[in-house]
């Protein structure tokens, strides 16, 4: 179909009792990216991995996962993929080293292919390895969920807000361990509420609301898309109130000698905005300014979706 590690051409579904989750979804993840699918509690993010974890039946539309149409090549599809799930399911009663063994077996990689070891020490679980799973902590089986579906070395590695209830530390441990993933070529998809995270990590963010696709664009051109920027002011003298300029959007008086400012950058730059104090009689003394962050982007399309759909 393509060459993309997946390639989601109008995929719809309709749970049984009506609710359609997914509504008309086309979209390319791109091979060796890191690829981040956001978009608000209920938009459709979880129904889209079901379905290439082979876990929902998909109503409408073709999905391929490493060139491997799931209807027509599911074993070869879902031996392309890895899915780490949001939920924590184990057997409590098996050991660390036991689970991946067990996954490995499951997914028929000879005994001297496994790396049962190798992928705990990856996700620092190296002296759990023998200890029974329901004594882990949250954030440990969190990542033996991450080495789990490791287990068959699949290109593409899927994570369903992964980081959900796991504290910074060990957020970090796992980014770190994607990241020695994606640096290694796997191709990673991940869903998550943190926006700040995606920015950081995302080479390319696709946002669905409603089950539809909002947006889909490289980060940087998503963070781009923020036309508002806010520039902090502190000038020379103490106001008693805000001036007013036409070049201001928005404008706040924060302390007695400082100001905050909103502005539209497709319409004027910081300098605009500066000159327009200093026309007013107010002399800077320091100025900062603030880009827009993707938190920016997803609330105007996303209103801006609901307000069209
Ligand atoms: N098995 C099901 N039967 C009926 N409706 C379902 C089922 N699973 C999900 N839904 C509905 O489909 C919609 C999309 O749910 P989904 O779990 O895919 O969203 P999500 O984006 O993953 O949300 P969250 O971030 O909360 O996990 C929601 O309205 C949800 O209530």
């Amino acid at each position: 179909m393509s060459d993309a590690a997946i390639s989601i051409r109008d995929l719809q579904k309709t749970y049984k009792g009506g609710k359609r989750a997914l509504d008309g979804v086309t979209l390319d993840v791109p091979r060796g990216q890191i690829f981040g699918l956001l978009g608000p509690n209920g938009a459709g993010k979880s129904t889209l991995i079901n379905i290439l974890a082979g876990l929902v039946n998909k109503s409408e539309g073709a999905v391929s996962i490493w060139g491997f149409d799931i209807d027509k090549h599911p074993r070869n599809a879902k031996a392309s993929i890895g899915i780490v799930p949001q939920e924590i399911l184990f057997d409590p009663f098996f050991t660390p080293a036991e689970t991946l063994e067990l996954q490995a077996g499951l997914y028929g990689v000879p005994k001297d292919q496994r790396r049962t070891m190798e992928l705990l020490k990856a996700v620092h679980l190296e002296d759990k390895a023998n200890a029974y799973s329901r004594t882990l902590s949250g954030g440990m089986k969190r990542r033996l969920l991450v080495a789990k579906a490791m287990v068959h070395a699949p290109p593409i590695l899927v994570l369903d807000e992964p980081t959900a209830g796991v504290d910074i530390e060990l957020r970090q441990q796992l980014w770190d361990y994607v990241r020695t993933l994606h640096a290694q070529g796997v191709t990673v998809v991940l869903t998550t509420h943190y926006l700040e995270e995606a920015e950081e990590l995302c080479d390319r963010i696709a946002i669905i609301n409603h089950g539809r696709l909002i947006a889909n664009e490289p980060t940087r051109a998503l963070v781009g898309m923020a036309q508002e920027k806010v520039v902090e002011v502190i000038v020379d003298k103490d106001i008693a109130a805000a001036p007013d300029a036409p070049c201001f959007d928005k404008i706040e008086l924060k302390g007695e000698r400082t100001l905050s400012i909103t502005y539209r950058k497709d319409r004027v730059n910081a300098g605009d905005v500066l000159a327009a104090l200093q026309e007013r009689g107010l002399g800077i003394v320091d100025v900062s300014t603030k880009e827009a962050d993707l938190e920016d982007v997803f609330l105007n399309l996303t209103r801006a979706a609901n307000a069209n759909g």
